[in-house]
């Protein structure tokens, strides 16, 4: 056991942490750059950490950061143990695990195991020396006719799985970019490489990984080479690894699949794999409920999610780096989607949209307060994009997913704050639209403003901080007589394990009201609530009580929402 992150000052022992905590998505390159060179680095992001601390994160998320051509934004790997230099150093790197820790953040970083860049040396003595110790490094074929049941993901740019490579005189397998080379986890010393990959990043601190498109790791004739028996044994071992080197570090799996088939990323008791995994499905359907004005689609998704095991976590979000992907909803909700939130196909990027969440809900305040009210009280721990806390705008007119990866807006002066650099030679140019222009939207101006969207996100996480039962908490669709409203409870049992030492309410009741008008519901608890005082989270007021029969009857402004401490043995006041 080589590494307890546990010890690190600031850190609080608690193994629950990863299923209470908010994280943060946050790309170094687009931080702050500390350097004047146009690129966001590790020092400017230690520079920025009081600020994460003061908003309330509890854990980073670090997209690749390693040496690479940066054709993918780093998911194009060329040296897994390197850094890219424009970012800094490994030491700067061990000073920023330790900057975040000393604030009590934890950092998770990205693995991308699927694949390398093409010029990873891996690839490169691949396919020159086929003998050589790297010539079974990938998957080769004389033929691109193997697995063609595959589907390609990469649908605007890629035309098969399969390139041609003229040095090796073979074709290779790539589930992504042809420039993105898949690893041959047939291999035990591909297996064994990523291992002490692993091993690598841990020993110097970080708290657990984000596995990059972890279901593409193996591929089988016959199949479309997604979540294949394989994987899920290679990825019990990993976490056998990881628990016997470095326990309480967490495994989060990226597996954009149905919720039947992400359950089984958390591996079994005997073999568990992940202690998290992102659910891709619901994401959508918030987005899809606030334009359809309905509660159901939520609810159907959350049904068909299977429950999970004890100790694990669904990781939730509303935006990343990606395209808001649509590929876990229907023909019929995805091109609805498109019609509201993507009407420029400029927009949409492979299966999915390209905007940024202020965006694309047309920087309604009302709507994007309801629907971070959501992700931040369902299940799941939810993980904020940088800069979506200050309402950032996007740039379609930008390549790809750079629509979404614009740097960070910290001021209304040159380049919003985020470097000292020519305004030419920013790794992207600062937003300057009419509507999100930095000189309006930036983080600056909305700590001098104690309404700002900024605030009111850091008081929500406060709020939820204080309210164990969000992470650790049953989830309770609460039937109500209007379909407009989205109503569930959160609670935990107040005797028994889970109770113990935890802080604020056993039980809240979330009440989201999906549409643009003013509505009354009336909301049906369980009955073992009949007769509950119910308080406010947010202010402390009391609300009247619970009736008799466990309903209890609501009104609720345009897109308005209510967290509710409910208490079975208080007095109502
Ligand atoms: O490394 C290749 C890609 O891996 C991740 O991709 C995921 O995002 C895709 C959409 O952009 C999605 O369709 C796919 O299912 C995911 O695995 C990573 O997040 C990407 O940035 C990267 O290009
Ligand atoms: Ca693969």
């Amino acid at each position: 056991m080589r590494g307890l992150n546990l010890h690190q000052p600031g850190l609080r022992n608690d193994p629950d942490w990863f299923r209470k905590a908010v994280f943060y998505e946050v790309l170094v390159r687009a931080f702050d750059d500390s350097t004047g060179s146009g690129s966001g680095d590790f020092t400017g992001l230690i520079n920025r950490l009081d600020y994460l601390q003061w908003l309330g994160v509890d854990c980073l998320w670090l997209p690749p950061f390693y040496a690479s051509p940066l054709r993918d934004g780093g998911y194009d790997v060329a040296d897994y143990t390197a850094v890219l230099p424009e970012f800094g150093t490994l030491p700067d790197f061990r000073e920023l695990i330790s900057q975040a820790h000393a604030r009590g953040i934890r950092i998770i970083t990205d693995l991308v195991m699927n694949h390398t860049s093409d010029q990873h040396p891996w690839f490169q003595a691949s396919r020159s020396d086929p003998e050589g110790p790297y010539g079974d490094f990938y998957v080769w074929s004389d033929t691109d006719e193997k697995y063609s049941d595959a589907r390609i993901i990469f649908v605007d740019t890629e035309t098969s799985n399969w390139t041609f490579d003229a040095v090796r005189r073979q074709f290779f397998w790539h589930r992504f970019f042809s420039h993105q080379p898949d690893l041959n986890f047939e291999n035990p010393a591909v297996q064994e490489a990523m291992f002490d990959v692993v091993r690598f990043w841990m020993d110097m601190g970080i708290d657990g990984f984000r596995l990059d498109a972890v279901p593409y790791l193996f591929e089988e004739e016959g199949t479309n080479c997604e979540n294949l028996p394989p994987t899920h044994e290679f990825l019990a071992r990993l976490r056998a690894m990881v628990d016997q080197e470095f326990p309480g570090r967490v495994l989060l799996a990226e597996a954009n699949q149905l919720p039947a088939e992400v359950v089984d990323y958390y591996g079994t008791e005997e073999a568990p794999e992940c202690h998290m995994c992102f659910h891709f499905p619901v994401m959508p359907r918030l987005y899809y409920a606030l334009r359809e004005e309905k509660a159901e689609p939520v609810i159907r998704v959350m049904e068909e999610t299977p429950a999970i095991p004890k100790g694990t976590q669904w990781g939730t979000f509303l935006r990343n780096h990606d395209e808001l992907t649509l590929e876990m909803v229907s023909p019929e909700e995805r091109s609805a989607m498109y019609g509201w939130y993507a009407p420029d196909p400029r927009m949409r990027a492979n299966v999915g949209i390209r905007r940024r969440l202020a965006p694309l809900l047309d920087n309604s305040r009302s709507e994007v307060e309801l629907i971070n009210a959501l992700l931040l009280s369902m299940p799941g721990s939810p993980c904020l994009y940088y800069g979506d806390e200050i309402g950032m705008g996007d740039n379609i007119w930008l390549h790809d997913r750079d629509a979404v990866r614009t740097p960070m807006q910290w001021t209304p002066d040159r380049n919003a704050g985020f470097s000292t650099a020519d305004p030419g030679k920013l790794y992207l140019p600062v937003i300057s639209s009419l509507v999100y222009h930095y000189n309006n939207v930036n983080v600056e101006a909305q700590m001098a403003t104690s309404s700002s969207l900024l605030h009111w996100m850091r008081g929500m996480l406060a709020v939820r901080a204080g309210q164990d039962v969000f992470g650790l908490g049953d989830f309770v669709v609460c039937e109500s007589d209007n379909g407009g409203i989205l109503s569930f409870l959160r609670a935990m049992p107040v005797e028994g394990e889970l109770a113990a030492g935890h802080e604020g309410h056993r039980a809240v009741l979330c009440v989201n009201n999906l549409t643009s008008r003013p509505q009354a519901a009336r909301v049906q608890l369980p009955e073992r609530f009949a007769g509950a005082a119910v308080r406010d989270l947010f202010g402390g007021t009391g609300f009247p009580a619970i009736g008799e029969d466990g309903s209890v009857t609501l009104t609720l402004g345009s897109r308005d929402f209510f967290w509710l401490g409910l208490n079975p043995h208080e007095e109502n006041s």
